[in-house]
């Protein structure tokens, strides 16, 4: 058995309406009916674009939010069915790492007050001494130095924001880190670093993620298995290297046909899939296949009326299609417009620029590598090259670049990682 396993989750929220909000008008369908499986040991990928229900999937596994309906089962206990005195204790075994470091950590705490709250929460060190001995071994294992525990979150970078965010989550000894956005706040040499650091977290200390991501290239390199969200269900789930191999789902292959290649001297001839509109709203989803609306294969028979399971395609692949072997063959009549410019309405256009090679998981990419070269050389990861407590740091050195013009919509958005002390 896995150690951690979804059955058939569904996450709706009321819409309501009325002088008193007293009234249910609707339901947000935000995640519909969601199986997965993760192993010990093992990192699950789930990528989507924005809105599509990766988060509130992640944050019904810790019962942050209720689930509807459908099991989600954590080392043979299914968490859904427990009264919420009895989820406590497996709270401490699953934690959470979230996309906004700075906005998740209390401004007027310290980093020891900070780490050593749910600590005591939760019984862990016999006093603060004990706790305090604890905290310092895992900061040096996150690459933060012993004197950030008098510290406060604003005087750190933001790659030490989120190291503390992970040392916050490890101090509690889980099983299962969920990892939300991990590193989308963060500039691109950043990224690679954070990504590097729950690697190697997970190897040492033998920890479960599951990683939720709008960018193909982070869950592509941290990951087992990839599963692809599309507006409250899966419709793709396979190996990393399969996926990228070889998508079969339209909404997959969409979403891999506007990966930029990496290497600037290939001729890039892959055909670009075009989609067609917004991601509908997750308060009226079509009926059928969610995705027949975009779909660029979409066929009268069945897509709008029948709504697809997802399936194991005897190879590894399980998808929720109804005409997978059909697409793959060419045996069915594209129906949409393809064309060569890709204008998929989503935050996934990923890049390759936050690989890392193979082999030293310790690298980050080298500035100044061609845009997005997955071998380019990397410059080895440390600590020190953020920002410690009270240091100068260069701003310049943690510059995106490698990210091409068109490789993640959100980075204009992203929070500088410079010293703010
Ligand atoms: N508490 C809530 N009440 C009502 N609707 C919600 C609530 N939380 C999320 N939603 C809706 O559920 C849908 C899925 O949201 P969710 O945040 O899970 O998506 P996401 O894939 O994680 O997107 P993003 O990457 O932008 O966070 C969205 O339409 C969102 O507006």
């Amino acid at each position: 058995m896995s150690l951690l396993e979804l059955d058939g989750v569904k996450v709706h929220f009321p819409v309501k309406k009325g002088l008193f909000f007293d009234r249910t008008v609707g339901h947000v369908y935000a995640v519909d009916g969601v199986s997965l499986s993760v192993e010990a040991g093992q990192t699950y990928g789930l990528v989507g674009e924005s809105g599509c229900g990766k988060t509130t999937l992640g944050r019904a596994v810790l019962r942050l939010n209720d689930i509807t309906d459908g099991a989600v089962v954590f080392d043979g206990t299914d968490l859904a069915q427990l009264p919420s005195e009895e989820m406590r204790a497996f709270r401490r075994r699953l934690q959470m790492v979230f996309q906004d470091p700075l906005g998740s950590l209390n401004p007027r705490q310290n980093i020891e007050s900070i780490l050593s709250e749910g600590m005591a929460a939760h019984g862990i060190g016999k006093d603060q001494a004990e706790r305090r001995e604890k905290i310092k071994g895992i900061l040096a294992k996150v690459g933060l130095p012993s004197n950030a525990l008098s510290r406060y979150p604003h005087e750190f970078s933001g790659g030490q924001r989120q190291r503390i965010g992970i040392a916050r989550a490890l101090v509690l000894e889980p099983d299962v880190i969920i990892c939300d956005e991990p590193v989308s706040a963060l500039d691109v040499s950043v990224q690679a670093q954070v990504i590097n650091l729950l690697e190697e977290l997970q190897e040492s200390l033998g920890l479960t993620y599951l990683v939720i991501a709008h960018d193909l290239a982070v869950v592509r390199h941290i990951s087992d298995v990839i599963g692809v969200m599309y507006l409250g269900g899966l419709v793709e789930e396979a190996p990393s290297d399969a996926l990228y191999a070889g998508p079969r789902h339209p909404y997959t292959k969409a979403l891999m046909s506007a990966v930029p290649v990496p290497d600037p001297e290939v001729e890039d001839r892959r055909e670009r899939i075009l989609l067609h509109g917004d991601l509908p709203s997750p308060a009226n989803p079509p009926a059928g296949c969610r995705f027949h609306t975009r779909c660029p294969w979409v066929q009268e028979t069945k897509c709008a009326t029948e709504r697809p399971p997802l399936l194991d395609t005897g190879d590894g692949h399980k998808v929720a299609c109804h005409f997978t072997a059909e697409i793959e063959a060419g045996t069915v009549k594209q129906t949409l417009a393809t064309g060569i410019e890709a204008v998929i309405a989503t935050e996934a256009v990923a890049t390759e620029a936050v690989e890392v090679s193979e082999g030293d998981a310790a690298d980050a990419p080298e500035a100044g590598a061609p845009a997005g070269k997955p071998d380019a050389p990397a410059e080895k990861e440390s600590p020190g090259e953020e920002k410690s407590p009270g240091e100068e740091k260069s701003p310049e050195k943690e510059e995106p670049a490698t990210v091409p013009a068109q490789a993640d919509a959100g980075s204009a958005d992203r929070a500088e990682d410079s010293p703010r002390a």
